[in-house]
């Protein structure tokens, strides 16, 4: 650490002012990046003057809230305060399902950023570990790719669609195993965590989770084909990824997105459509942001006593 710094002492760790940090919280309560930088910027200052060494997260938290309200951005330090109080008070699973290339893992990386959550776990790591455990011989649409799963089922399927979405499925339970695991063990250290990728069924996840006041889950989509198919042509340019591979089976990852949009709004899980990022991570915010209001006033407690609370 630099002698020049400011340190934010939180309850585990002690780390230098950020002023990215702090201005990726802000634009998730609200506000634009160029805005919240610069008042980043600006409370970074505004601290220096004061001549502050050091600070305690509680009292950074405190004193962003007041500025914002002296700026007029009363509903943005609302927003703000509870978020910091919610991911303080309680750990969240959020859970971004998606067919391949719609962005789940770009959309994942996005939020956590914005909440400062530390840990976002793809969905085909899980199935990496999951493939460690069980064999091909017992499980051969594991060691498929979701849209590949269907050339290894034991039983003849005439209805092609049928046989597809069948294939898909068999090859997301015994991921989903992993990372209903994944979710058991974050909620029991306390931890928010992110988990992203196509294998996030709602109709194989068990109801424990998808009725738990803290998972909350959301299905991306892109509608439109055209676009669809150019997102591999972009991820093929910047990973190892090959764009050929996915093209050839895009009809069957069409198939899966369909089905995924169908299944989410069966059972009530918010679709999200994938065209702009910061308007799809906005609107995720959105909808977080209600759910998170909802919880706590079914525990029966009020936002508004929240937010005092953390004050
Ligand atoms: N809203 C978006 N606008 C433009 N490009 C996007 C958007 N979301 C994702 N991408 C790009 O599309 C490609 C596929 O996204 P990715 O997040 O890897 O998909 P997934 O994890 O769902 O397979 C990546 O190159 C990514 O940068
Ligand atoms: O099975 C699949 O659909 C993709 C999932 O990854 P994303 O495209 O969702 O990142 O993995 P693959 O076997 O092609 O490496």
């Amino acid at each position: 650490m630099n002698s020049e710094d400011i340190i934010v002492i939180g309850k585990k760790i002690k780390m230098p002012f950020s002023k990215g940090i702090l201005a990726r919280s802000l634009t998730a309560a609200g506000l634009k990046p160029s805005i919240a930088y610069k008042l980043a910027l600006e409370i970074y200052e505004m601290l220096k003057k004061e001549n502050i060494k050091e600070i305690d997260k509680d009292e950074l938290r405190r004193r962003v809230y007041y500025f914002l309200i002296e700026k007029n951005y009363e509903e943005i330090a609302k927003r703000y305060l509870l978020w910091r109080a919610i991911l303080n008070k309680k750990p969240i699973s959020i859970l971004i399902g998606g067919a391949s290339g719609v962005g789940t893992s770009t959309i994942a990386f996005e939020l956590a950023s914005r909440l400062g959550i530390s840990s976002v776990i793809g969905t085909d790591s899980i199935r990496e570990v999951m493939r460690k455990v069980i064999s091909r011989e017992l499980v051969p649409t594991l060691y498929e790719s979701s849209y590949t799963a269907w050339k290894v089922l034991r039983e003849e399927i005439k209805d092609e669609e049928k046989k597809y979405i069948i294939g898909f499925e068999r090859h997301c339970e015994s991921v989903l195993v992993g990372v209903e695991g994944v979710i058991d063990r974050a909620l029991l250290e306390g931890q928010s965590v992110i988990i992203e990728g196509t294998h996030l069924v709602p109709s194989l996840i068990s109801n424990k989770y998808l009725e738990s006041p803290n998972v909350i889950f959301i299905t991306l989509t892109v509608s439109d084909e055209k676009l669809h198919k150019m997102r591999f042509y972009a991820r093929g340019k910047v990973s190892n990824r090959p764009t050929e591979r996915y093209l050839r089976h895009f009809k069957i990852i069409r198939i899966i997105n369909e089905y995924l949009v169908v299944t989410s709004k069966k059972k009530g899980i918010p679709v999200v459509e994938n065209i702009n990022i910061s308007k799809t991570v906005e609107e995720c915010l959105n909808i977080i942001t209600e759910k998170l209001k909802r919880i706590l006033e079914m525990e029966g407690g009020r936002v508004e006593d929240v937010l005092e609370e953390s004050l």
